[in-house]
């Protein structure tokens, strides 16, 4: 059954930080329900991008992806709710932004492949890995007043 303490790790590539869209992405997450647990700007080193995206190290797109990481700040995001990481992945749309469908933040937001805004962890045992790697310092813990109305 999907936990409602289910977390995600969710990340403003460079080119939606340059467009303004951190503010945008966060608030569909909250207005969806999603409790905001972690959040900084930041510009990680390569090597940290590179472990990030370990599993596309043999893909040709790699050397670009990598660039394009590096072109200026992220924004880190951790969200906890029911179904996080499906949901989450849901709400960004396809990894292409030309068969994301309209009403997703790909859809909406994107046009191509290589600057397709957000990223959102595929999996719950990835979403750890990812938050470990992204927030070494721990996440924020406090209770959400109105999670009663949020969930049954
Ligand atoms: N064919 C491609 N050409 C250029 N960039 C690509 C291509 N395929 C993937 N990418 C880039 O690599 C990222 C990671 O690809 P992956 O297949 O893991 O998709 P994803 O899981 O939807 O994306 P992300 O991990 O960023 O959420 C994509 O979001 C995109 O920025």
């Amino acid at each position: 059954m999907a936990s409602i303490r289910e977390r995600t790790y969710i990340m403003v590539k460079p080119d939606g930080v340059q467009r303004g869209l951190v503010g945008e992405i966060i608030s569909r997450f909250e207005k969806r329900g999603f409790k905001l647990i972690a959040a900084k700007l930041a510009s990680p080193p390569k090597e940290q991008l590179e472990k990030h995206y370990a599993d596309l190290s043999s893909k040709p797109f790699f050397p670009g992806l990598i660039k394009y990481m590096l072109s200026g700040p992220v924004f880190a995001l951790v969200f906890e709710g029911l179904d996080a990481v499906k949901t989450g992945r849901v709400m960004l749309g396809a990894t292409n932004p030309l068969q994301s469908a309209a009403g997703t933040i790909r859809g909406d937001y994107a046009l191509a492949v290589g600057r397709n805004i957000c990223h959102g962890s595929d999996t719950v045992e990835n979403a750890e890995k990812e938050i470990a790697l992204w927030f070494p310092e721990g996440i924020v813990q406090y209770s959400l007043l109105q999670e009663s109305m949020i969930f049954e």
